[in-house]
């Protein structure tokens, strides 16, 4: 099981500062879309710059133009692009074919996405590398989260790696790990705590036990 830290409510400079202090503890970056929306795709160029041994993920949340988006992507730097779930099955088919000419890889995001099984099974053939369920800013403030989801999606997913996002923290964590997901991905749980580095201490230490 690996952890993905998310950041979202940073410019590039304090990216840099957060990715600093838990790089040790993270196997993926994920530069969120707000971000991205704030500082283009310099801030993913940036980061895989700075610490060229972390996977970064760009969180595109790509709706339309996949092909074409995944290849700006990988130009900056990008391992991994995230595709909506919601969008047409020719913009994710898009997306895996010019992700495995650049040699990148392909997350979907499940968010919003009504029948969670039957679209994950679909996009499981699609070849895509991982499908995530994903409570957003939105509907976490509503309280739900995507814990049922991910079991879900375990039913169904036979080829892609699975992933949960949508906040998740340190109190949450021992749920999320036992519906074993391949990906964790924590924004918040980590960034708004006083102590960053042990809570993606304290984090890693439960996922690489699973
Ligand atoms: O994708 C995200 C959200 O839609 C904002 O872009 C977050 O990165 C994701 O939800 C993880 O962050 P937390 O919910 O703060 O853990």
């Amino acid at each position: 099981m690996e952890l993905q830290l998310a950041l979202d409510l940073v410019n590039i400079p304090e990216a840099k500062e957060v990715v600093a202090e838990v790089a040790e503890f993270i196997d993926i970056v994920e530069i969120g879309t707000p971000v991205v929306i704030n500082e283009g795709l310099h801030a993913v160029k940036a980061i895989k710059e700075a610490f060229p041994h972390l996977r970064v993920l760009a969180d595109l949340k790509i709706m339309d133009a996949g092909g074409y988006e995944v290849m700006k992507a990988s130009e900056a730097g990008a391992d991994i692009i995230t595709v909506l779930g919601v969008s047409d099955d020719s913009t994710i088919k898009g997306a895996v074919a010019e992700a495995l000419k650049q040699g990148k890889q392909v997350m979907v995001d499940m968010i919003n996405v009504k029948d969670i099984e039957g679209r994950a099974r679909e996009i499981d053939a699609f070849g895509v590398d991982y499908i995530c369920v994903h409570s957003g800013y939105d509907h976490q403030a509503e309280g739900k989260n995507s814990f049922e989801e991910l079991a879900a999606i375990k039913r169904v997913v036979k080829q892609a790696k699975t992933a949960v996002a949508g906040g998740i923290k340190m109190e949450t964590l021992p749920e999320v790990i036992q519906a074993n997901p391949d990906l964790v991905i924590v924004g918040g749980g980590i960034t708004s705590q006083a102590d960053k580095k042990a809570t993606a201490a304290q984090m890693n230490e439960l996922v690489k036990q699973a």
